[in-house]
């Protein structure tokens, strides 16, 4: 076994960090601060970090083929050109729902961008429920709802033979398997993968290793588990420093560092003091294990 070593490479106090992504081109790590409304890049190179202020919660980043970024910035899919730092509005979901935003999101293997829905929260993990959906948005711009009824949609990402899809509803404690179309970006057979344990508390964002196994970041659970999801089982667990861990992606030199975002909305000052990289972004090496590359969106 190799020695697992995690560094905090920057304490930046994100409200909620989420949507770790690699950018290669860039050798950075772009995030997102979803209640700072904040699109971030970490240069690995400078070990600086660059934020582009928005005007609404923005929950998720992702490479775009024609270079620059998409997002997901309220209930807006929408560009952004970091160097110009001009976002401009894809297309609206969830028109009916003015108490909505989007959360997590990924581009699947075919260059569409999918992401879903939930009520705001009133503090962690209270909301509406059943405010969400899921959504696909194709390189033609236009969008498909897949399904409704989502209490907080959350990690996503697709099975190596890019026949499963994977997915979070944070609140049903489970991590569920779709079976996928590469062709269409249809999913259908909904099944349970894996049920948390108690003290992993709430699955949040998730990735895919090289073997095939997911890794779920655990929200109030302060860390990363492993799955395999041939058999459903739990095959090693990560702690980090902070409770609430959100989100994981592979990056770094031949993707073998794993990055975790974290957050400190919902903790008060003594919890903060016991936990003061809350909030901060996390690199774990040593894992003995590579990710995959993001997909850029194609549109
Ligand atoms: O990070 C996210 O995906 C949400 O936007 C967060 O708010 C947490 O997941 C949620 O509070 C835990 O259930
Ligand atoms: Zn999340």
């Amino acid at each position: 076994m190799s020695s697992v070593k995690i560094e905090c490479v920057a304490s930046e106090g994100y409200r909620i960090g989420e949507s770790p992504v690699w950018d290669e081109k860039e050798s950075a790590l772009l995030c997102v601060d979803i209640t700072g409304r904040k699109v971030c890049r970490w240069s690995s190179v400078t070990k600086q970090v660059q934020a582009i202020s928005v005007d609404a919660p923005v929950s998720s980043v992702a490479l775009r083929k024609s270079g620059d970024y998409v997002i997901t910035l309220g209930t807006r899919f929408a560009a952004l050109k970091w160097k110009e730092q001009l976002v401009t509005t894809i297309t609206h979901v969830d028109e009916d729902k003015p108490n909505n935003r989007f959360n997590d999101g990924k581009v699947d293997p075919a260059g569409r961008y999918f992401a879903g829905t939930m009520a705001e929260e009133i503090r962690p993990a209270v909301l509406e429920r059943h405010q969400g959906s899921l959504y696909t948005l194709f390189s033609d711009l236009s969008v498909v709802k897949h399904f409704d009824q989502v209490d907080i949609s959350n990690g996503l990402d697709w099975s190596l033979d890019h026949k499963t899809f994977f997915y979070i509803d944070s609140l049903s404690y489970s991590v569920d398997a779709f079976d996928y179309d590469l062709q269409t970006g249809k999913i259908g057979n909904r099944r349970s993968m894996y049920k948390l344990e108690k003290e992993e508390s709430i699955p949040d964002g998730m990735c895919i290793d090289t073997e095939g196994k997911l890794w779920v970041a655990c929200y109030n659970g302060g860390r990363v588990i492993r799955l395999d999801p041939e058999t459903g089982k739990r095959l090693q667990t990560v702690k980090l420093p902070v409770d609430k861990t959100t989100s994981c992606c592979f990056g770094g030199k031949d993707y073998s560092e794993m990055y975790v975002t974290s957050a400190s909305d919902g903790m008060d000052k003594e919890w903060l003091s016991r936990q003061p990289q809350a909030g901060g972004i996390f690199k774990i090496t040593g894992l003995g294990v590579k990710g995959v590359p993001p997909y850029p969106f194609a549109g």
